[in-house]
Parts: C-alpha cells; sequence; structure tokens
C-alpha cells in the first residue's frame, strides 16, 4: 500500500499541518513530517475533512441501471467527497429481504470507491402493507441499521410503532419519508401563492409537518430511535426542536437543495426543479439554514436521486420527481452555511461526517482526524469556483438542479481507508 505525505492541509480549517497517512490510517498529524518514499501530495490551501457519510442516496441499482448503478453513483459519491452513502431500498426488486441488501453491498464493495450501506425497506415490497424481514437484513452481510420506505411513507401508525418497536432490538433506527399521503394527492410542488398563480396542485407543509409531530410522538412512546428524512419547512423544524427538547431520540436531515432553492424554480416549468418534499418558500430555507446551524437538523442528506432523460425531460405533471446532489452537496453547504458564517469546517465535518455517520452507527467513519483512526479522508478546496456542467457529472443521470450555476469548493482529494478514490478532482478508477 502507497503511504501518502499530505503536506499542509487544514484540519477542519485550523492551522496548516502535514498529515502521514500509512497502511490505511492516519499514522500521525504534525509539522514538517517526513516519510522515505511516501508520496507527497501538496495540500496548501486545502482544507482537510474526515471523509462525508450520506444517510440518503438512490443508487437505482437493481432495477434502473440506465439512470444510475452503484459504481456510477459511488463515482459521483468519491467525487463529492464521500467516503460512505447510505443506498435507499426503492430499487426493483425493493432491498425488502437479506439477499437484495448483500447484493447491493457486494456491488459497493467491488466497486471499491465509497461503503455503499444498504438501507432496508421498512414493508415488503414498500407497499405499507405489512414489515419486511427487518432482522435478516440487520443480521445479513450488509448488517443494516437504517430502515426507509423513502419515496413512500409509513403512513399507518400502527405498523410505525411497530417498526419502531422491532429494530429497537438491534439499535436500528426508522427514517421516515414524511408525507401524509391524504394531504398530497396529485401534489406538484408547495402549497402557497406561486402554486395558485401557476395552476398545479400543492403540496402542503402540513403533510409533512403532521407525520413529523405523530412520530415524535411514537419514538418518544416505545423509546425508539426515529430519523426524519429531507426536512423542508419551518414548521418541521419548530417539531424537531421540541421533540428534541423532550429528549425524544429523533434526528434530522436536511438536502442541499432545500438549503438553496425555493418553489420560484417551480415558476420555469423545467422539471428538473420537481422534488418530493417540494422546493419551499424563503421563510423556510432561512429556518433550515437556522436548524442546520443549532444543530436541531443533525445532518445533510443528498436525496440524490438520479432519472433518465424520459423520466425527466418530460411535462412538470409527467416528471417524476427528484435531483442529483452528491457532487455538488459540499459546494452548496459552503455557499449557503460556510460563506456565511453560519458554519465553521468543524460544524460541516460534524454535519457532513460525524452524525451521519453516528445514526447509521458506522464505527469507521465520521471518527476525528488523528493518529491511529481510519483514514477516511476529503481534502477541499473552499477557495475554488465552477459553474456546474451537467455533462460532466460523473453519475449517469443529468439532472442536476445547479446546471449554470457557479458554486465555490471543489474536491481535490478523498481517501478511503488511505487509498484514493479521487486525486487531482479525477475519480481513481
Ligand atoms: N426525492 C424525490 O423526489 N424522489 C426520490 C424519492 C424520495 O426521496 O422520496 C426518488 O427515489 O426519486
Ligand atoms: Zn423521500
Ligand atoms: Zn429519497
Amino acid at each position: 500500500m502507497t503511504t501518502y505525505l499530505i503536506r499542509g492541509a487544514r484540519p477542519l480549517g485550523s492551522d496548516p499541518a502535514d498529515i502521514l497517512v500509512k497502511d490505511g490510517r492516519i499514522a500521525a498529524i504534525g509539522d514538517s513530517l517526513s516519510a522515505t518514499g511516501a508520496e507527497v501530495i501538496e495540500a496548501a490551501g486545502l482544507v482537510a475533512l474526515p471523509g462525508l457519510v450520506d444517510l440518503h442516496t438512490h443508487l437505482r441499482e437493481p432495477g434502473r441501471e440506465d439512470a444510475e448503478t452503484v459504481e456510477t453513483g459511488s463515482r459521483a459519491a468519491a467525487l463529492g467527497g464521500f467516503t460512505a452513502v447510505h443506498a435507499m431500498a426503492n430499487t426493483d426488486p425493493v432491498a425488502d429481504t437479506a439477499g437484495v441488501v448483500e447484493q447491493v453491498w457486494r456491488l459497493g464493495q467491488e466497486a471499491g470507491l465509497v461503503d455503499v450501506v444498504p438501507v432496508g425497506a421498512v414493508t415488503v415490497g414498500l407497499g405499507g402493507g405489512r414489515l419486511a424481514e427487518l432482522g435478516a437484513m440487520a443480521d445479513s452481510a450488509a448488517r443494516v441499521r437504517v430502515f426507509s420506505d423513502d419515496g413512500h411513507c409509513v403512513s399507518d401508525p400502527a405498523l410505525m410503532r411497530r417498526a419502531l418497536e422491532y429494530v429497537k432490538a438491534f439499535d436500528g433506527v426508522v427514517a421516515q419519508h414524511a408525507e401524509e399521503p391524504r394531504l398530497t394527492v396529485g401534489a406538484q410542488m408547495h402549497e402557497g401563492d406561486r402554486s395558485a398563480k401557476l395552476g398545479l396542485t400543492g403540496w402542503p407543509a402540513a403533510a409533512e409537518e403532521a407525520i413529523i409531530a405523530r412520530d415524535v410522538l411514537l419514538a418518544e412512546h416505545v423509546g425508539a430511535r426515529l430519523h426524519v428524512c429531507h426536512v423542508s419547512t419551518a414548521g418541521s423544524v419548530e417539531i424537531l426542536r421540541w421533540a428534541k427538547s423532550r429528549g425524544v431520540q429523533v434526528t434530522a436531515e436536511v438536502t442541499p437543495h432545500h438549503l438553496l432553492l425555493t418553489d420560484e424554480c417551480a415558476e420555469s416549468y423545467d422539471p428538473v426543479f420537481k422534488v418530493n418534499p417540494p422546493l419551499r418558500t424563503d421563510a423556510d430555507v432561512e429556518a433550515l439554514r437556522a436548524g442546520l446551524a443549532d444543530g436541531t437538523i443533525d445532518a445533510v442528506g443528498t436525496d440524490h436521486a438520479p432519472h433518465a432523460v424520459e423520466d425527466k425531460e418530460s411535462e412538470w405533471a409527467q416528471a417524476r420527481p427528484g435531483m442529483l446532489g452528491l457532487e455538488q452537496a459540499l459546494s452548496v453547504v459552503i455557499q449557503t452555511m460556510v460563506e456565511p458564517g453560519r458554519l465553521d469546517w468543524a460544524g460541516v465535518a460534524d454535519r457532513m461526517s460525524v452524525r451521519p455517520a453516528v445514526i447509521g452507527r458506522l464505527g469507521e467513519h465520521g471518527r476525528p482526524l488523528a493518529p491511529g483512526e481510519p483514514a477516511n479522508l476529503v481534502l477541499v478546496d473552499p477557495s475554488a469556483r465552477a459553474t456546474v456542467d451537467p455533462a460532466a457529472l460523473a453519475s449517469r443521470s443529468r439532472n442536476s438542479p445547479y446546471a449554470g450555476r457557479e458554486l465555490p469548493g471543489r474536491v481535490v482529494a478523498t481517501f478511503l481507508r488511505g487509498v484514493p478514490t479521487v486525486l487531482d478532482g479525477k475519480a481513481t478508477k
């Protein structure tokens, strides 16, 4: 294994130091380190962070390999600075058995670009009718700890309660897509002045908030862990703040797109901006940024949702919801949180690596940058700026909501257990 000497990087944005990466681990951090035979990486001006961890990625394999595969999504993740991603269960077949989660886990190992951690479905076929074999998925080689019907809400409260009780036995967590389905029939965008003006059926904030309120009460009642996916409204942040103040074991994530974009994007009628939950208002965006800054929202989760051209480039009402996120997530967080002074680099590491790793119970990720720790790390150039070109993305799909936007921050290198998956901003395989 090659030894790497990373020279003059700023760990979590602190003063420059050298980082020696040897045998898959951080061997030393200090001034003027030297190591014979080491490959030197000049990192002056670069910030070193622990490898990013995504709690919410759609990789589309098995079933829609034309939109993304475990390999192409892994490459997009590595280029975005990630060393672990949780692969959502809404594949075809659905990841609701030990067999399917082991298949996804194995494909991730073979690609070798990030640790692909399968999420198990809560209910059989995402049907919302009966619980999937949660215990078998937890005991499988994939060691599933996060369970979600994402794309669908576990809307039956009795079933949600049973899922929470079940996963408690192995320290698992239910990640809820909070959407009361009776309130979102035919919904196309955020319900408000703009949906009225555009004549599109609205997705009211209350459809999300009602489920979050119900679920935090259930999590409190049974003493289990709940995670809320893609929180999108100011009211949701308030409910989470209240629940946390009561000691409920609830965590939450916000997507990069909900931190940056609003329902104003829908005025273009460009379906690239169609997503669930929908882009909301300026006031919601502000509340999400404040919630991420004060820790009410624990993590950034990309909800990277690749879609093939024919599923996205159609009329708004026909287009599938979802947008890409992995390759620009860190840049969006730099723009919305770091540059305005709302999160420092240690805060970025906390919300994009440490806390998501803890929520997913990934022992080898989200660790401190310290000697002896696994060398999962990313080097970022915060001063670089680039315009997003969807054609240049590693994802197999092109549905980036950031096309043509200039964003700050460039991932220069990513290391997975001491092996570079990205060097000079390019994937190594
Ligand atoms: N976010 C989306 O709009 N779509 C996701 C499903 C989901 O996250 O709910 C997808 O799988 O495409
Ligand atoms: Zn969802
Ligand atoms: Zn999703």
